[in-house]
């Protein structure tokens, strides 16, 4: 079973305020994408990368993947697959070949497309191009570059599951605040509190309502700029926080991809996460544990606290 990763970077980084491409950001003064693509690189279970990156700068992105060589850590766990607790067996993919051989990581630059699931659909027929035919046995992990710290032994873990014959596998964490379900309140936005409710300022309140959709709950623009109403409390009990690498049997995700290409052309009816299109195709999505280290860096103060974890491996491990 061959495992390959695609790594998405094409984002803009509006909620972090980026000037540049948040995936260049710097963290222990390497770029955010450089630490994504090495977690892969370094889990010892990927054979192959495509990064995607903005459509406009892809050599750029070439050349500072090429600054750095990323390899299989030659000391990396094992790379066949033990079946993940909590995790019940599936019929299996030809678990002891995983990783493939030695030696380098292949790694592809491709341009990202208007939204994350457009870009990842261009990683994706990246891959499958690369594998070819007869890629019917393989998995791919499709990360976040915005997800740096993500520890090797979470990458291994949806590696298991899906060895294990799940066809799709998310890494996941309990939610620690109470969710609820809101409605905005029209109140003609006289009261403006929907900057407070969406981040730190008015205009973080608009760019968390983009991601949300014209359903969202935060407010943006000047005729949604008012009050949210409490519509239903979600029992916490049964809510988990979706991470990255998300892992998929290759076939079932090109598969859900190309069914719901349309939706992913607009930010409002694109998919939040893959693992959603595998959903309303109608496959099981199995969870496995993530990490507190596998944090997102959407917003500046992320970036503040992924230092403090890199900083100290002991933190979140
Ligand atoms: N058109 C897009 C949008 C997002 N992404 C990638 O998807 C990941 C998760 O997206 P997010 O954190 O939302 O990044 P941005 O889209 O850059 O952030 P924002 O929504 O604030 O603009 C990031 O690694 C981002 O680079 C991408 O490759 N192509
Ligand atoms: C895929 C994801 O990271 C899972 O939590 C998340 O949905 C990405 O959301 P974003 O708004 O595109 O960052």
């Amino acid at each position: 079973m061959r495992v390959a990763a695609v790594v998405v970077a094409a984002g803009k980084g509006t909620r972090f305020g980026s000037r540049d491409a948040k995936a260049l950001e710097r963290l222990s003064g390497e770029p955010l994408l450089v630490h994504s693509a090495r977690a892969m690189a370094e889990s010892g279970v990927v054979d192959r990368i495509a990064i995607v990156a903005p459509a406009d700068r892809i050599e750029e992105f070439e050349g500072i993947l090429r600054a750095v060589p990323l390899g299989r850590a030659s000391d990396s766990p094992e790379k066949t697959a033990e079946p993940t607790k909590g995790v019940a067996d599936g019929p299996g993919r030809a678990a002891e070949t995983i990783g493939g051989d030695a030696g380098p990581i292949e790694i592809d630059v491709v341009g990202g497309g208007r939204t994350r699931q457009e870009s990842v659909a261009r990683g994706l027929d990246r891959v499958f191009e690369a594998y070819g035919p007869d890629a019917s046995s393989d998995c791919v992990l499709i990360h976040d570059a915005a997800r740096p710290l993500v520890p090797g032994a979470v990458i291994r873990r949806v590696v298991d599951a899906l060895a294990a014959g799940h066809p799709a596998v998310v890494p996941a964490l309990p939610v620690a605040d109470t969710i609820k379900r809101v409605e905005r309140i029209a109140d003609g936005g006289r009261a403006r509190l929907g900057a407070s409710l969406g981040g730190s300022g008015a205009g973080a309140a608009e760019n968390e309502s983009e991601k949300a959709g014209s359903g969202g709950a935060a407010s943006g623009g000047e005729a949604d700029a008012g009050l949210e109403r409490v519509v239903e409390t979600h029992d916490r009990t049964l809510l988990r926080a979706m991470q990255t690498p998300q892992g998929f049997h290759l076939d079932a995700i090109l598969r859900a991809h190309r069914d719901f290409a349309e939706k992913g052309e607009e930010e409002a009816s694109a998919a939040p996460d893959d693992a959603a299109l595998v959903e309303a195709a109608g496959l099981p999505v199995v969870l496995v544990r993530g990490s507190e280290r596998s944090m997102k860096i959407t917003r500046p103060i992320d970036l503040a606290i992924a230092q403090l974890l890199a900083d100290d491996p002991s933190l979140g491990a």
